[in-house]
């Protein structure tokens, strides 16, 4: 179970063994599972009836290093939808391999989850974009991925997906255009952005170079995590939205004096959590009354 290295070392015990210990300790059965990004884990409060279990007590869980971590599983109901929040997930820049950082998704996938919805902090690189802004992710970049650091390399379980999953349509459009007009209804409009979001390891923030390559990539944000478990989920059936707060402004010019460190990512996490608290309930409820109706 979890050796270093990039490829998948879990067996289907391993996912098995987890799941059926969460079913046992909870009476919830989650729909819809939310990854709470560095600062946001203010979204699982918004859950009524809820049960937490730490990381450190759940059988092959990593624990979260991350400030900004709690570091725990909250199932819970939002607007009567069975939810799981991750208050705190994992990076490879803490040192996990990729298959300790998606090990939740599929035991989500195991306990019958439909529908992810992943959140985090990003450096914003797109011009217009500004500190506070939420981007829709339309697209990612996996650049660990493009050295072979990929949470599906290794021996390939079908009992989870296909050994070569399209990924070209892994943020759902159903829930990108719900995700625009709900925040289009909470007022939100004027700093809801829609874009690429490029994955880097970490854990330094980009140097002015890097930046650049970034942009003429058409990065239109940049952080250090999600793209795995996105991955992960979209292999294993599983509906995703991204939704990533812009907490700074990348640097692009040499001549800029500002320097980007986490208690300024923490600080705008802090700031816009309540409203992302509010966008996520009443997507979440959203999603529910188009499930009833399918
Ligand atoms: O967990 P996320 O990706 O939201 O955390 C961000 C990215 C780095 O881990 C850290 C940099 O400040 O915050
Ligand atoms: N770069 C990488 N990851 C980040 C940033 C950034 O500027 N801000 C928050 N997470």
């Amino acid at each position: 179970m979890h050796t270093k290295g990039s490829s998948c070392c879990c067996s289907f015990e391993d996912y098995k063994l987890t799941t059926e210990w969460l079913l046992n300790q909870t009476r919830h059965r989650p729909k819809v599972a939310v990854i709470c990004g560095s600062g946001l884990g203010l979204l699982a409060e918004g859950a009524a009836d809820k049960q937490t279990f730490r990381y450190q007590d759940i059988p092959n869980f990593p624990v979260s290093t991350v400030p900004g971590h709690e570091g725990c599983l909250v199932f819970g109901t939002i607007e009567e939808t069975p939810c799981v929040f991750m208050k705190g997930h994992f990076h490879l820049c803490e040192g996990y391999s990729l298959c300790q950082v998606t090990f939740p998704v599929r035991i989500f996938k195991l306990m019958g989850v439909e529908f992810m919805l992943v959140t985090n902090a990003s450096g914003g690189i797109c011009p217009d974009f500004k500190v506070g802004d939420i981007m829709i992710i339309k697209d990612h970049i996996n650049l660990p991925g493009f050295a072979g650091q990929h949470p599906l390399c290794g021996p390939n379980d079908e009992r989870f997906g296909t050994r070569f999953p399209c990924m070209s349509d892994a943020y759902s459009k159903d829930l990108r255009t719900l995700a625009l007009d709900v925040g289009s209804e909470l007022g939100c409009s004027d700093f809801i952005r829609t874009g690429v979001y490029c994955m880097v390891s970490g854990p330094n923030f980009e140097t002015i170079a890097e930046a650049r390559v970034l942009l003429t990539l058409g990065c239109d944000s940049v952080g250090m995590s999600m793209v795995p478990e996105v991955t992960v989920a979209k292999h294993c059936g599983l509906k995703v939205l991204g939704l990533t707060l812009v907490t700074n402004k990348v640097s692009l010019d040499y001549s800029r004096e500002e320097k980007v460190n986490h208690d300024e990512v923490l600080e705008i996490c802090k700031m816009r959590a309540e409203l992302l608290q509010k966008l996520v309930t009443t997507l979440i409820g959203r999603c529910q009354q188009n499930i009833n109706r399918q």
